[in-house]
């Protein structure tokens, strides 16, 4: 019985990741009003269901989120964010899935860590919650430290860059300082420049282009382009720009340019897509 099937299933860890290649971290929003495909899984049981499919897609790793982060999205209560994604985590981890929680507050952070999540995934960029890296030095877990200005009702107004790629890098080994300050082990901290965070798309552009200055800093690299605007502009047709369910070709795109670049892992909605991006940078890359 499917039951017995699980059952067997023995619960992985993030050690147990690949690190001969680059990551697929799959995108499960368990939200209402994420951009392009909200409201879809927001009851439990049909996020479950689509965990398991990105799972069997070939997801690494799978990133459960309860709020949308799109730009002036409104900021939801955390028991609220709680009660939709830690069925879903504790499901999903006895399923065999590795788990990164996309969240800015601490108390969702510390009760998905107990409902087994392997990663903490914080796209605030330290603006939200300033008891983040305690938690994480505390739990010692992986951290996604991702670069952000302000918070998403301000973000669209700070995309004011001399030199992006200059100032994104400064920013982030700042918040990286922090955290190490505050305890967190630096192999606990992954990066990422926040595509689309306070960003317009040439500034996603110039970052994409220069992963190689974030990996300087001594970590890993998280990079998330999936269906955002700056590619449906880039395919717009008169003058009307592609809709995001349109987009996975040009996002698996992006997975052989952020591969090609030593990338950790990359944060897709199609998984297959990029799975299969990802076979013929190995095919290519051993002839
Ligand atoms: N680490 C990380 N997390 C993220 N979470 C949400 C979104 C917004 O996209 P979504 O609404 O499709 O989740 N983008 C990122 C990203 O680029 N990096």
């Amino acid at each position: 019985s499917p039951l017995s099937v699980i059952r067997k299933i023995k619960p992985k860890t993030f050690a147990d990741l690949p690190d001969d290649r680059t990551l697929v971290m799959g995108i499960l929003n368990v939200t209402e009003d994420s951009f392009s495909d909200g409201g879809k899984f927001l009851d439990s049981g049909a996020a479950i269901e689509q965990g398991l499919k990105l799972l069997y897609a070939g997801a690494d790793i799978i990133d459960v989120g309860g709020e949308s982060t799109r730009p002036g999205a409104e900021d939801i209560d955390p028991e609220v964010e709680q009660a939709r994604i830690i069925p879903v985590i504790e499901s999903l981890v006895k399923a065999g899935a590795v788990i990164s929680v996309d969240t800015m507050h601490v108390d969702t952070a510390r009760a998905a860590i107990a409902a087994g999540a392997h990663i903490i995934n914080d796209v605030s960029g330290l603006t939200h919650e300033p008891g983040m890296p305690q938690l994480i030095a505390e739990t010692g877990v992986p951290y996604v430290l991702m670069h952000r200005r302000g918070t998403a009702a301000t973000m669209v107004t700070e995309a004011n860059y001399q030199d992006v790629v200059a100032e994104v890098v400064a920013e982030l080994r700042e918040l990286r300082d922090k955290f190490v300050a505050a305890g967190v082990a630096p192999e606990q901290i992954i990066l990422d420049p926040g595509l689309g965070f306070a960003k317009d798309a040439e500034h996603n552009w110039a970052l994409l282009a220069h992963l190689e200055k974030f990996e300087a800093l001594g970590h890993k690299v998280l990079v998330g382009t999936s269906r955002k605007r700056f590619l449906g502009e880039l395919l717009a047709e008169a003058g009307k720009p592609r809709e995001p369910l349109g987009r996975d070709a040009a996002t698996a795109a992006t997975t052989v340019l952020a591969a090609r670049e030593q990338a950790w892992a990359v944060r897709v909605h199609d998984v297959q897509g990029s799975r299969d991006a990802l076979e013929v940078v190995r095919a290519y890359g051993s002839h």
